[in-house]
């Protein structure tokens, strides 16, 4: 009987200890498994009187009782503490704001050239493309810059292998259209063109430019001036004034460039050139300059986006950092 006393008093004692699963189930095989040492002493039960034998027994329930009752409790205990810790690690707090999923979105120099062509598409213009890397041909002599002339030092020219060359604009590709094509012409061409320039804050050696082309019988300088000046109100608002002033391309005559006046201060900011297709230009892709007329304009996608969204440098383009892309 004290045997049964002591080894109840020290498996309680064991039990308050144990602070795991894995230990308890350890404890519980250890007194009340098979072999156990409650359970090895309940087997010599044979070995007593009848009297002894009765009262061992029920001392020996009673222990088996309490020991089962103390192992249920303290593996309650065991699993809610280990709740209540794991609940403070692992608490979600659903009065968290969501977490903002990251989009994509598009360049910002695609966005402005979205916004340009889509001007121009409105106004019944087609858009074509052409290959970056041209001929002397059609970047320069189809647009009355022929060898040896000095419009020629206009553009710092990327040879790849003369007279085959990275094109200073996309003119080429209205020259291409031109020439495949009869009129009536309405075209748009957008690009990436290259230059052989020392990049500064407003010249990088690989940029865009949008240039469009129209030619027809009876086109004017008026059409000109009226198709430019829906452009500008297009982009940079119906309330925008539009000034033209002489300027010199050598596949115009007359040249112009085209300025708007500054929405938060009182000047002129210059946005694009254009000018009447010069005669040897359309003779040059065989269309008759008695017959048809036509104007051009070309302007620059980064320099429009540097004016709409305040940039001051035109290498945060291309310089791949996100903190600026992030920004559009
Ligand atoms: C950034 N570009 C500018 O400042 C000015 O670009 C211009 C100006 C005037 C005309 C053109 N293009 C053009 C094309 C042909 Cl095929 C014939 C005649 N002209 C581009």
């Amino acid at each position: 009987a004290q045997s049964i006393e002591d080894l109840t008093q020290n498996a309680l004692q064991e039990l308050s200890q144990i602070d795991n699963p894995d230990e308890l189930e350890q404890w519980r095989v250890r007194i009340l498994g098979r072999r156990g040492e409650l359970t090895g002493i309940l087997r010599g039960l044979a070995q007593l009187d009848l009297e002894e034998r009765r009262q061992v027994g029920a001392l020996g329930n009673q222990a088996k009782a309490a020991l089962e009752e103390g192992l249920e409790k303290r593996g309650r205990d065991i699993s809610e503490a280990r709740l209540a810790q794991v609940a403070d690690l692992e608490r979600i707090d659903v009065t968290l704001p969501g977490r903002p999923v990251a989009t994509g979105r598009l360049h910002p120099t695609t966005q402005v050239l979205r916004e340009i062509t889509d001007a121009f598409v409105a106004m019944g213009f087609s858009i074509v493309e052409g290959p970056e890397v041209e001929w002397d041909h059609y970047n320069f002599e189809m647009l009355n810059i022929p060898q040896g002339h000095p419009a020629r030092d206009m553009w710092n020219t990327l040879w790849v292998d003369y007279p085959m060359l990275l094109r200073t604009h996309t003119s080429p590709m209205q020259a291409r259209v031109m020439e495949s094509v009869q009129p009536p012409v309405r075209v748009i061409v957008p690009g990436k063109c290259y230059r052989y320039e020392a990049t500064d804050a407003t010249h990088e050696w690989h940029f865009y430019q949008v240039e469009g082309l129209a030619v027809d019988e009876g086109i004017t300088f008026a059409d000109l001036k009226g198709t430019l000046y829906e452009f500008a109100r297009r982009l940079f608002g119906t309330e925008r004034k539009v000034r033209f002033r002489c300027d010199y391309f050598p596949f115009v005559e007359p040249g112009v460039d085209m300025s708007i006046d500054c929405f938060s201060c009182s000047g002129w900011i210059e946005i694009m050139g254009a000018g009447m297709v010069h005669p040897r230009v359309l003779a040059g892709v065989g269309y008759d300059p008695e017959k048809y007329t036509g104007f051009a304009f070309g302007l620059g996608p980064e320099r429009i986006a540097m004016l709409k969204y305040g940039i001051d440098d035109i290498r945060h383009f291309y310089s791949n950092d996100l903190r600026f892309l992030r920004q559009f």
